[in-house]
């Protein structure tokens, strides 16, 4: 599991570390990582001889260090490329400049250049323009979102085939990673021991380009802000039956989903519950939906019984065909995820766990029904999330899995799997695989999490790097699980 902590988490952790060490240590610890990996970076990208080494055959790099300690990272990173033989200028683009830092890159042959307000200065139009690799130290953790006014053309000046390297995150994102902001996307960020949510977060994420972690020394603290399952994790949760389970032991999913008008999402949620592994599906739904849902997949019985877990509304028209069952199903204690249609039916908490699965138009229509004043992104999930008592998964290319403040559980954060998945059906195709993880015993957040992890793996195994149709990640869903699982296998038994 990949774990990210909030800013004050860093500072406290980073701050109990800077007491046992030298004073500048752990800046310097971050600078030699920063300059190892800009070094393996130039090291790898072949020279094209097209104007980004200078006249002795040194690459061109730019490090642009702004006002605070990430400036001072940049600098001293500066400083060791310097050393080892490149062509390194320092535009300063902030109000002031790490002393420190900059004494030593002016020792060891940096030249700088100053950019604190205004145009750029020809010298650094011309230095960006033939840049190798840029090193953006503008703004770190202590970051406010956006770029300054100066700087806002500065992603334009960029020679476009420049390697771009955040030092610990792209200069303008919020490092809490919930509002999207003007910044300078990077194709690789280098962050220090602790993740910041900026690098798991969708608002975010996309600008840090491949994430790389240098160890500075600072231990995790305890209680991440923002995880990530990864797929070692999936073994260790998944349902699993042994010789002594039946049908419904392992969990018995109902199903009230599919409409008159709507039939086919019934049968890819269920579908896709089937093949992940449930012990039962019971589906209730109009006839039409009931007759194709029985045709696809002749393992389900029909009609209400008992079960551990229910999935309403993927595919309804309005109503869900069946409205006292749905208002049993939402008085009692059972976990049921909500999907498209069911999102309508909450105006307050149940006493049940509760999962919501709206993607960012269904959330925003969703907050407003509810009168909140937050409607979109990670903060809009929140703030349903608190007003229902329930977990929201905002469905995107990022997919995070937000709880109610007061669990002070984590964010999840997952990313979704090949653009691909972006086609009518796969929505439902993953209500049915969570709901039937749930159904087997999970608890709904962490269900939610691998199910969004399946799915996507599913996408890439129906048809590796080209388009997919819903029912086929629905099929291949019970391929991916039984591939984690048997990872997990060969690893325990190596
Ligand atoms: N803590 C540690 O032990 C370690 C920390 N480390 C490093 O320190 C970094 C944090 O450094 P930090 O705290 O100095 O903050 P930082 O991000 O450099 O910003 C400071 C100044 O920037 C300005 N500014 C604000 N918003 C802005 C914007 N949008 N755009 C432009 N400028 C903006 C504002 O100053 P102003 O210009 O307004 O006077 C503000 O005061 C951290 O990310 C990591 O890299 C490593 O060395 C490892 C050990
Ligand atoms: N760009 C993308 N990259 C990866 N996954 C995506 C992308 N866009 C959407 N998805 C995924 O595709 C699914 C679409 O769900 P949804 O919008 O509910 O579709 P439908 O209602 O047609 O079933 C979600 O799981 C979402 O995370």
């Amino acid at each position: 599991m990949i774990r990210a902590f909030t800013i004050e988490q860093v500072r406290a952790a980073e701050d109990a570390v800077r007491q046992q060490v030298e004073p500048g240590e752990l800046m310097q610890r971050a600078a030699y990582g920063l300059a190892e990996v800009a070094k393996a970076r130039l090291g790898s990208q072949p020279a094209d001889g097209a104007g980004d080494e200078d006249d002795n055959g040194a690459e061109r790099v730019v490090v642009l260090a702004g006002s605070g300690d990430n400036g001072g990272d940049a600098l001293y990173a500066a400083a060791r490329l310097a050393s080892a033989g490149l062509n390194v200028i320092a535009l300063l683009v902030g109000s002031r400049t790490h002393a420190g830092g900059l004494e030593q890159a002016l020792a060891d042959g940096v030249v700088p250049v100053e950019w604190r307000t205004g145009a750029a200065p020809d010298a650094a139009v011309g230095a960006l323009a033939e840049a190798s690799l840029v090193l953006d130290g503008i703004v770190g953790i202590g970051g406010k979102p956006g770029l300054p006014a100066h700087l806002r053309d500065l992603p334009d000046l960029i020679a476009p085939d420049a390697y771009v390297i955040a030092v610990d995150l792209p200069s303008g994102v919020d490092p809490s990673g919930e509002v999207g902001a003007d910044c300078l996307f990077a194709d690789e960020t280098v962050t220090f021991s602790l993740l910041k949510p900026c690098h798991l977060l969708p608002a975010a994420e996309a600008a840090c380009g491949l994430l790389t972690v240098v160890d500075i020394g600072v231990p995790e603290p305890d209680s991440p802000a923002v995880v990530r399952y990864e797929r070692d994790d999936v073994a260790a949760s998944w349902p699993v039956p042994g010789p002594f389970d039946d049908k419904y032991s392992r969990g018995v999913l109902g199903v009230v989903t599919g409409s008159e008008s709507y039939p086919g999402a019934a049968v890819l949620g269920v579908t896709a519950a089937v093949t992940a592994g449930v012990g039962m599906v019971r589906y209730i739904g109009p006839a039409r939906a009931t007759d194709l849902v029985l045709q696809h997949v002749p393992e389900i019985v029909t009609g209400p019984g008992r079960v551990q877990a229910w999935l309403l509304g993927s595919g309804w028209d309005g109503h869900g065909g069946a409205p006292e069952l749905v208002g049993e199903i939402l008085d009692g204690d059972l976990p049921v995820v909500l999907d498209a249609g069911a999102l309508d039916l909450l105006d307050d908490p149940r006493s049940g766990a509760t999962l919501l699965t709206p993607h960012a138009g269904e959330l925003q229509r969703l907050a407003r029904r509810l009168e909140l004043d937050d409607t979109t992104g990670v903060s809009g999930a929140r703030a349903v999330a608190d007003e229902l008592n329930a977990h929201v998964l905002l469905k995107g290319a990022v997919t995070v899995i937000v709880p109610p403040s007061h669990s002070g559980a984590p964010i999840v954060s997952q990313t979704a799997g090949p653009a691909w998945l972006a086609t009518a059906g796969s929505g439902d195709v993953l209500a049915g695989l969570i709901a039937a993880v749930a159904a087997g015993g999970l608890d709904l957040p962490i269900a939610a999490a691998l199910g969004v992890l399946v799915h996507g793996g599913a996408a890439e195994a129906a048809n590796p790097g080209g388009p997919v149709r819903a029912l086929d990640v629905a099929r291949s869903a019970g391929r991916v699980v039984a591939d984690l699982l048997g990872a997990a296998r060969r690893d325990t038994s190596t």
